[in-house]
C-alpha cells in the first residue's frame, strides 16, 4: 500500500504546517512510514490534482492511503476529482482505486473528524491524531456514503450533460447555502467559526422559494419522517408503496441533507439522528424548516418573514444543544418549545434522494452548497440528489 501525504497550510487557523512539523511526521517516522509522496498544497484544486498525477504514475498502485491534514473542503476537492477522473497512461480506462483516509482535523469546521470523534478530549494534539492512530494499527474503517448532486439546465437549453458535484458531508440550498456563500466571503477578516454567525445573522430573514420532491430509500421502498413522541422514524404520511415521492412546497427557510456526519462543527448537531439512530443503507437525512407549518401564519410579508427569523434561529440556537431542534413543537399561538404538542418546527427526513426545482424570480433559492463549494442552479433548472456508496474495494474509506 501507497502512503500519500497531503496537508492544507491555509485552511482553519493555519496550524497545518506547524502540526505535521511537530506531530504527524514524527509519529509517521517512528513507525516506519515512509510516505510515496508529501504534497503541502498551493491553491484550490492542488490536493486533487496531486492525487490524479499520482495514480497515474504509480499505475500498479491498487490500495492508496492519504493522511490528510485539511478540512472538510480539501477532502471534497479530493473526492470529487477522482469521481470524475480520466486516467491517462497506464491507468487509461481504469477506476481509481480504493483510498483510504487518516483525517488530520487542521480546517475550520471539521465537520467529518467532528462527527467520526465526536468525544473530547482534554489533549488536543491526542484529539487530532485519532484517525492516524487508528491508521497505525491497523484499526477500524468506516466507509462514505456520498451524495451526488446533478444540476440540469432548463429543458429548453441545448445543453447536454448536467453537471455533478459530489459532497461527503453536506449538501443543502436556502439558509445554510447562504451563509456558507456569505461567509466565505468572510474568510480572510474572521478565520474561525465565528464568520459563520456572521453569515446567519445576514440571512436569517430569507425565505426560498421552491418545489422539492423526496425520493424514497431503496431497501425500505418509502420515505421516512422522524416522529419525536415515539423517538424513531416513520414511514411518511404521503410515501407508501405505490407512490413513494414526497411533493413539498416551499417556502422554506432551511433545506439541508447531511451523509456521514451528524454535525457540521463540533457542537452543531444538525442531524443528531445520523448517530442515534444509524442509517441501515445509503440514505441522506434531510433538515426542513417550512414557515408555512407555523400554526399562526397568515400572510408573507416582510414582517411576517422577520417575525419568523426568531423562530429559524431557535432551532439553529438548539441545534448547539445536542441536537435539540428535532424535538421543536409549536404551540397554537406559534410560540416554539420541545415541551409543546403541536406541529413539529423541523421536519426531519430519511430518504434516498431529492430534487429541488427553484422558483424563477427568487435568485438566493438557486444557490447549492456541496461541502462548501457553491453551485447556481439555472434558472428553470433543477437539481437532483441522490445517495450511493461504493461497493467494496472502491469508494472512499476513513480510518476510526
Ligand atoms: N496554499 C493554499 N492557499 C490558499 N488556499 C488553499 C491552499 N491550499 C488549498 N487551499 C484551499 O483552501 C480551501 C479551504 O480548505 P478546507 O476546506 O480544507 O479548510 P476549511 O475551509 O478551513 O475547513 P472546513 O471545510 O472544515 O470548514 C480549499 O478550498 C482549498 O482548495
Amino acid at each position: 500500500m501507497a502512503v500519500v501525504v497531503i496537508y492544507n497550510p491555509a485552511c482553519g487557523d493555519r496550524t497545518a504546517d506547524a502540526f505535521f512539523a511537530d506531530h504527524v511526521f514524527p509519529l509517521l517516522e517512528a513507525n516506519n512510514i515512509q510516505p510515496a509522496l508529501t504534497v503541502r498544497t498551493e491553491r484550490d484544486g492542488h490536493a486533487g490534482q496531486a492525487i490524479v498525477d499520482f495514480l497515474e504514475t504509480y499505475a500498479g498502485e491498487s490500495l492508496v492511503h492519504v493522511v490528510l491534514g485539511s478540512g472538510d473542503g480539501t477532502l471534497h476537492e479530493i473526492i470529487n476529482a477522482l469521481s470524475f477522473v480520466t486516467f491517462k497512461g497506464d491507468r487509461a480506462n481504469t477506476s481509481p482505486p480504493s483510498i483510504g483516509f487518516s483525517l488530520v482535523p487542521c480546517g475550520t469546521a471539521n465537520a467529518l473528524y467532528a462527527s467520526l470523534f465526536p468525544a473530547k478530549k482534554e489533549d488536543k494534539i491526542a484529539y487530532r491524531l485519532q484517525s492516524l492512530h487508528s491508521f497505525i494499527a491497523r484499526g477500524p474503517i468506516q466507509s462514505l456514503t456520498l451524495s451526488f448532486s446533478s444540476l440540469s439546465s432548463p429543458p429548453s437549453s441545448k445543453q447536454r450533460r448536467p453537471k455533478v458535484a459530489v459532497s461527503a458531508v453536506v449538501t443543502s440550498t436556502s439558509l445554510h447555502a447562504s451563509i456558507l456563500d456569505d461567509s466565505e466571503k468572510l474568510r480572510e477578516s474572521i478565520p474561525g467559526l465565528e464568520r459563520f454567525k456572521v453569515a446567519a445573522a445576514q440571512n436569517m430573514s430569507r425565505w426560498y422559494h421552491s418545489y422539492a420532491k423526496l425520493l424514497p430509500l431503496s431497501k425500505e421502498g418509502t420515505v421516512q419522517i422522524y416522529d419525536p413522541q415515539s423517538n424513531q422514524f416513520v414511514t411518511h404520511d404521503d410515501s407508501d408503496e405505490d407512490t413513494p415521492f414526497v411533493d413539498v412546497y416551499g417556502p422554506f427557510a432551511y433545506f439541508l441533507s447531511t451523509v456521514n456526519v451528524d454535525r457540521l462543527e463540533p457542537e452543531f448537531r444538525i442531524t443528531p439522528l445520523t448517530s442515534q439512530i444509524p442509517p441501515q443503507e445509503p440514505s441522506l437525512d434531510v433538515i426542513m424548516v417550512r414557515p408555512e407549518r407555523d400554526p399562526t401564519f397568515t400572510v408573507d410579508s416582510e414582517e411576517t418573514r422577520v417575525a419568523f427569523a426568531k423562530k429559524t434561529m431557535a432551532v439553529l440556537m438548539e441545534a448547539y444543544k445536542d441536537g435539540n431542534h428535532v424535538n421543536l413543537r409549536y404551540n397554537s399561538s406559534g410560540e416554539v418549545s420541545s415541551t409543546y404538542d403541536g406541529p413539529t418546527v423541523v421536519e426531519y427526513v430519511r430518504c434516498g434522494g431529492w430534487e429541488w426545482m427553484p422558483d424563477d424570480t427568487d435568485e438566493k433559492a438557486h444557490l447549492l452548497c456541496c461541502d462548501g463549494t457553491i453551485f447556481n442552479v439555472q434558472k428553470e433548472g433543477r437539481v437532483v440528489c441522490l445517495a450511493a456508496r461504493a461497493s467494496a474495494n472502491a469508494g472512499f474509506t476513513v480510518h476510526v
